[in-house]
C-alpha cells in the first residue's frame, strides 16, 4: 500500500458531499459542519439527527439515490452508503474529475482516509492506521484524550499569539528562533501535564518579557 500523506484541509465554505443518510454518514457529516464546510446530502434517508440538521436548514438536503450531477462544483466527497457498487460508482466519477474521495467501505477506492481526531482548540492530534484497524485509531485517540485535557488549546492559542508577536518584532533570524525555544521549555509541558494551566502560562509570559528585555 502506497504512503499517505497527512494533511489538514481548510474547508470553510467549501462545497462538500455526503452520499448516504445513515449513521457513518451521520458522523462524517457532523465533522464537516464542525470545520465551517457547506454539506450537501443525497440520500433516500436519513438519520433523525440528520433530519433535524436538514429541517435547521445547516446542510442542503437532496431526497433520492445518487446522480453524477450531485458531483458538479463539489470539493471534497464522501461515499457513506451501505451499498458497495454506489459507493465504487461514487469513487470512481469523483476520482476521475480529481476530486478528493473518501469511502467508507473501500478505502483504496478514494484517495484520503478520515483519521479519529483529538481536538483541543487548533491543536489536533490525528490517528490514522491506513484503514488497518479504525478500533486501534479511536483507542488511541481515547488514550491521547486522557492525556491532553483543553489547556493544551488555551496554551496553544497563547503561544501562537506570542510567537506572531516575536516574528513581527525580531528581525534577527537567530533571535527569533532563541526566543521561540525559550517560551516553550521542557518546564512549560511538565507544568501542563499536571493540568497547572496558570502557572503553565505565567511561565511563558514571562520567558517572553525577558527576552524582550534583552538588547
Ligand atoms: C478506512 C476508513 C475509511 C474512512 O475514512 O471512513 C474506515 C473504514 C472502516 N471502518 C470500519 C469499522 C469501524 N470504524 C470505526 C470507527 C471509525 N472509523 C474511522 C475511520 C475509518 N474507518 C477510516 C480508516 C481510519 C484509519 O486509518 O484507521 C474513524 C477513525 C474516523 C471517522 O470515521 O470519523 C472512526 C473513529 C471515530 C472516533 O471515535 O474518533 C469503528 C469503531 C467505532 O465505531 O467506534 C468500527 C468498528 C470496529 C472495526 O471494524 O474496527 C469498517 C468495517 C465496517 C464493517 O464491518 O462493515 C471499515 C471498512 C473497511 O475497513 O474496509
Ligand atoms: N468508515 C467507517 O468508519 C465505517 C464504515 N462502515 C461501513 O459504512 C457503510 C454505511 O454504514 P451505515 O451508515 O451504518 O449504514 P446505514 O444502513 O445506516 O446507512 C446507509 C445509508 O445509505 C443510503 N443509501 C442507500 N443507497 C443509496 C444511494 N443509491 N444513494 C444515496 N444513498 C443511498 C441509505 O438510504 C442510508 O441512509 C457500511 O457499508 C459499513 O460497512 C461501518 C462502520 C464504520
Amino acid at each position: 500500500m502506497p504512503k499517505t500523506y497527512p494533511v489538514s484541509l481548510i474547508l470553510s465554505r467549501r462545497p462538500c458531499l455526503v452520499v448516504g443518510g445513515g449513521s457513518v454518514a451521520e458522523r462524517k457529516v457532523l465533522s464537516l459542519l464542525a470545520c465551517g464546510a457547506k454539506v450537501k446530502v443525497v440520500s433516500p434517508t436519513l438519520t433523525q439527527t440528520l433530519r433535524e440538521v436538514a429541517e435547521k436548514g445547516e446542510i442542503s438536503y437532496r431526497q433520492g439515490e445518487y446522480e453524477t450531477a450531485d458531483l458538479d462544483g463539489i470539493f471534497l466527497v464522501i461515499a457513506a452508503t451501505d451499498r458497495d457498487e454506489v459507493n465504487h460508482r461514487v469513487a470512481v466519477e469523483a476520482m476521475a474529475r480529481n476530486m478528493l474521495v473518501n469511502v467508507v467501505d473501500d478505502p483504496p477506492h478514494g484517495n484520503f482516509y478520515v483519521p479519529a481526531v483529538v481536538r483541543r482548540g487548533s491543536l489536533q492530534i490525528a490517528v490514522s492506521t491506513d484503514g488497518k484497524s479504525p478500533l486501534l485509531a479511536r483507542k488511541i485517540k481515547e488514550e491521547l484524550e486522557e492525556r491532553y485535557g483543553p489547556e493544551y488549546g488555551f496554551l496553544v492559542d497563547l503561544l501562537g499569539e506570542i510567537r506572531h508577536d516575536i516574528l513581527d518584532n525580531t528581525a534577527d533570524p537567530r533571535k527569533r528562533r532563541d526566543s521561540l525555544t525559550a517560551i516553550l521549555d521542557d518546564q512549560v509541558l511538565q507544568l501542563l501535564a499536571r493540568g497547572e494551566l496558570e502557572q503553565a502560562k505565567e511561565r511563558v509570559i514571562n520567558a517572553y518579557h525577558r527576552g524582550r528585555s534583552q538588547p
